[in-house]
């Protein structure tokens, strides 16, 4: 069964720092133990904001990023290098700064890649480099030890939207069109696929984010919370900052 962990921090720069410090210490763990890590990153201002931190981390030099393979929850579908896309945003922000061993960064594919502008096809291409890569016990999905995600002020996480398609969707990749936030494309994990993760980290700073966090904590459906949704098999751990915290009910507030 898996618990759920809410832990509350002053504000937004505290709590990209302390994501970060929590995330190398998760992947230093899972090194010392499996010899591998495996972390989904996901897009947004909050999510840059850690991998920024990440990269100012001392600790972040005992991490052996040449062990490590990096996935997407999902992305923009738009021409690789666009300065929208989640992937050229994790660049900047932090990977290119790491000794990554290219084969094992697994962006999700450009709407220039192999399939062109067609979403679905990309989204297929996603879930087979997902399968080629997936652990024992599993045909379709590697081991994810960490898989984070931002928070909409809908509630949406990854670019899985409230009643949207999306979250109706059984495979592991799905494409996402007509999306709410722009753009209107995406590429996007399945919550299925979200939900085999080991550990699933929910980051939201910011008053905006109150009524999707307390509605998600407070037990709101997954289809019309769709964070409510992202649990992981192990741990479910909201990363909040106090605004963003400010409906959430005291008895779950633990400051771990
Ligand atoms: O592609 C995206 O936009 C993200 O994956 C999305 O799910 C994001 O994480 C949330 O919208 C929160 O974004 P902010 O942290 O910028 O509020």
């Amino acid at each position: 069964m898996s618990e759920t962990v809410v832990v509350v921090v002053p504000d937004a720069d505290i709590l990209a720092s302390a994501v970060a410090a929590r995330l190398v210490v998760r992947i230093i763990d899972a090194q010392a133990e499996r010899g591998w890590a495996s972390i989904v990153l996901t897009g947004g201002r909050v999510a840059a904001k850690v991998l920024r931190a990440v990269k100012e981390l001392p600790a972040s030099d005992a991490v052996d990023w040449s062990r490590i393979d990096l996935w997407w929850g999902d992305e923009r579908f738009l021409p690789a290098g666009h300065p929208d896309r989640n992937e050229t945003q994790a660049r900047a922000a932090l990977l290119d700064a790491l000794a990554l061993d290219p084969a094992h960064v697994h962006a999700m594919p450009a709407s220039d890649g192999p399939d062109g502008d067609d979403a679905k096809a990309a989204a297929a291409r996603y879930a087979h480099e997902l399968a080629a890569a997936a652990r024992p016990g599993s045909s379709e999905l590697p081991h994810f030890d960490v898989l984070m995600l931002g928070v909409g002020e809908d509630g949406h996480v990854a670019s899985l939207f409230p009643e949207h398609p999306g979250v109706y969707e059984t495979g592991t990749v799905a494409a996402v069109h007509n999306s709410p936030k722009p753009p209107p494309t995406r590429i996007t994990l399945s919550m299925p696929a979200i939900q085999t993760a080991e550990e699933v980290w929910l980051i939201a700073a910011g008053k905006d984010k109150a009524a999707a966090a307390g509605m998600a904590i407070g037990g709101a459906g997954p289809k019309q919370v769709p964070a409510a949704g992202a649990v992981g098999t192990v741990k479910t751990l909201w990363l909040l900052d106090r605004a963003a915290a400010a409906n959430v009910p005291p008895r779950a507030r633990s400051l771990r």
